[in-house]
């Protein structure tokens, strides 16, 4: 791994009116590396990723990509930016009027003005290294189970060849077997297109499997990184709750009592 990092966050801000979600935030992934964010619901996890895609502006702070700056990026440098990421979202979101060869060729055939035929076959290769065949690429979304759409997610997110691919609660709502696949797959991607990688998942077991790093995000702040050995050896009090998933400890849920 080279010492530069791919991602570099610095002191981010972010508030909604008062709610104060992130609070100096500091957080690097190097290139090749496989970093999952983890930490309790409303935690800014989503916020973090909105930050680096420049969906969302920090109030203040700092994130680079490979040593520019990301955060003051605007118009076509910044759609040049957005095209060097891939995105797995968490419901897939894939678009329900599009048969599945087209959403996975959408940034092919949009972007890169790639001709139908092409962006097809680019579309059906990716789909069957995500172990879909080809007969899937003319259903429609809602033709799919979950596992499939994320497949699915999976194969446009791959589609352009980017350098770093966001996954966002790769997992949830999968069977325990279903989860496994995606996380395979996400693997097998990550090593044969040494990508760089950033999670954010509730899944202790997708994280266990897919993180070379983990990071682990509490009231606004990274409290605690290391790798899977390091976060089973840990006696860090916040991280042993969170991976124990044990209702009491450091971190406090707003639950109202009953
Ligand atoms: N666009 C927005 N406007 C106002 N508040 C927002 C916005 N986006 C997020 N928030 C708030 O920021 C906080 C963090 O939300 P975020 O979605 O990042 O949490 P998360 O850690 O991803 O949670 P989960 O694991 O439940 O998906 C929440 O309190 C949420 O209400």
């Amino acid at each position: 791994m080279s010492a530069a990092p791919k991602i570099r966050c610095r002191d981010l801000h972010k508030a909604f009116g008062a709610n104060q979600v992130l609070r100096g935030l500091d957080l690097d992934v190097m290139p090749g590396e496989s970093v999952v964010v983890i930490g309790g619901s409303g935690t800014g996890k989503s916020v973090l990723l909105k930050c680096i895609l420049n969906i969302i502006r920090p109030d203040s702070g700092s994130i680079q990509l490979d040593g520019q700056e990301a955060t003051k990026v605007r118009g076509r440098e910044r759609d040049a930016m957005l095209r060097r990421f891939g995105m797995l979202f968490q419901n897939a979101a894939l678009f329900d009027s599009l048969p599945v060869w087209k959403n996975v060729a959408f940034a092919l055939i949009e972007s890169e003005r790639m001709d139908r035929d092409a962006a097809r076959e680019a579309a059906e290769e990716k789909l069957a290294a995500v172990g879909l065949r080809n007969e899937v690429a003319d259903l429609y979304p809602a033709e799919l189970s979950g596992g499939m759409k994320k497949r699915v997610g999976l194969a446009r997110a791959i589609a352009t060849a980017p350098e770093i691919i966001f996954f966002d609660e790769p997992t949830t709502g999968l069977d325990p077997i279903m989860g496994d696949v995606i996380n395979e797959l996400i693997l097998g991607c990550v090593r044969e297109q040494n990508v760089t990688t950033l999670s954010i998942t509730h899944d202790i077991a997708s994280a266990r499997k897919i993180g070379h790093r983990i990071a682990m995000l509490h009231q606004g702040e990274i409290i605690w990184t290391g790798s899977v050995a390091e976060m089973d050896a840990t006696d860090n009090p916040y991280v042993q709750q969170f991976i124990h998933g044990r209702a009491e400890g450091p971190i406090q849920m707003p639950v109202r009592r009953l």
